[in-house]
């Protein structure tokens, strides 16, 4: 049985509808909501919170119907963007001050002290809002919604406003104090990075719907459709015709697409038929190079000469820009670059495992 459970949820707040919204959440189980601007993202988890009611459809906690429930009887912690510390009260005020607004939440089990360390702010707790950074507040509003002992936690992007580094180290710090308290959370997010970072499930809202929710490895490899692929980061997608399907085990179907005079061999689960339209969607890091002389792939299929065009560097890694009868970015390391002479204006061999394309129908 689920611990958290959506069901049929919708919820009209002015002119805009969050409509048919299902899913489930286990104990412990981080769910990361990515979208785009005004697709819903706030309003979802302000309905969850209780500051709209349902028009139809029930939320269950525990197996509790909390549909109706007003916000304070729900037991739900939530942390947006906006710190909203107390300004006049000091650190440690403003951390004890989250016992006063929630009487309605069971009697405390989580230790404070535990939690100030935990969250590294021991240091702090005499000083006042005003003097603290970004990443300080952050930290003080969690402690704060943290020592209520929520039963589960809402989160709407309260990083957005924090630079990377301090961001990256705070979203390391509370993916491990969830796990390690085993609190369920639903994480809002526009950074499909944070998404995979944290959520174990990832779901993807546009206009008030929820096109796709799964365990974060099947949204990651197997889009549903070109806008989640879009989504979620994926650079390489194009168009393709299917030109044969054949059986090769109970569930699965070895199949040829063809895009311009390159055919593909894809490993899929997908039913198809010939001569239907399909996009390819493939991961910029699934792309590895060969060198003239490697002879280990010469029986497989997909292997494609393209031209280097361009070379980006990107953090540790750098970007290949590839250009041909079809245009790919690749993902690689700068041994990689040294040990293929990856250059611009170089022709190159590239290798995908039939198993990494995945067929997204149109
Ligand atoms: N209280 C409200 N009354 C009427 N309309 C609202 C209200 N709150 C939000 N909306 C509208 O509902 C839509 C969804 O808003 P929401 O804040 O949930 O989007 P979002 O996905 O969180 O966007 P963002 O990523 O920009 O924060 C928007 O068109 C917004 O203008």
């Amino acid at each position: 049985m689920s611990f958290f459970k959506v069901k049929n949820l919708k919820v009209k707040v002015g002119n805009f509808i969050l409509d048919n919204i299902s899913f489930e959440l286990n104990k412990g189980q981080i769910l990361a909501i990515l979208g785009p601007s005004g697709s819903g993202k706030t309003l979802l988890l302000e309905s969850i919170a209780g500051f709209h009611l349902p028009d139809k459809g029930e939320l269950y906690l525990e197996n509790k119907d909390i549909s109706i429930l007003p916000i304070e009887k729900r037991e739900i912690g939530f942390m947006f963007q906006d710190y909203a510390l107390f300004p006049h009260w000091n650190v440690k005020e403003n951390i004890l001050s989250s016992f006063k607004f929630s009487k309605g939440y069971k009697k405390i089990n989580i230790n404070p002290e535990e939690i100030i360390k935990m969250l590294h702010i021991e240091d702090l707790l005499d000083r006042y809002p005003n003097n603290l950074s970004g990443g300080e507040k952050q930290r003080v509003a969690l402690a704060r919604s943290l020592i209520t002992n929520p039963k589960m936690f809402l989160f709407d992007e309260p990083m957005s406003a924090l630079d990377t580094r301090t961001r990256e180290n705070l979203r390391d710090e509370l993916l491990s104090i969830l796990k390690k308290l085993s609190l369920s959370a639903i994480y809002v997010t526009h950074d499909h990075i944070e998404a995979f970072t944290l959520g174990d499930l990832v779901g993807i809202i546009k206009e008030g719907r929820l096109i796709q929710i799964g365990e974060k490895n099947q949204i990651f490899r197997k889009p549903n459709s070109i806008f989640v692929a879009d989504f979620i980061g994926i650079e390489n997608l194009f168009s393709a015709t299917i030109k044969s399907v054949k059986r090769i085990s109970p569930e699965l179907y070895c199949i040829e697409a063809k895009h311009k005079q390159i055919v593909f061999e894809i490993i899929s689960n997908e039913k198809l038929s010939a001569n239907e339209e399909v996009f390819l969607s493939i991961r910029s890091e699934d792309i590895s190079f060969l060198d003239e002389s490697d002879e280990r792939y010469n029986n497989l299929k997909n292997i494609i000469t393209l031209e280097v065009i361009d070379i980006v560097q990107v953090d540790f890694f750098y970007k290949i820009f590839l250009s041909g009868d079809v245009h790919l970015k690749a993902i690689t390391l700068k041994d990689s670059i040294k040990k293929h002479k990856i250059n611009i204006g170089k022709k190159i061999k590239i290798y995908i495992d039939p198993e990494y394309i995945h067929i997204i129908k149109t």
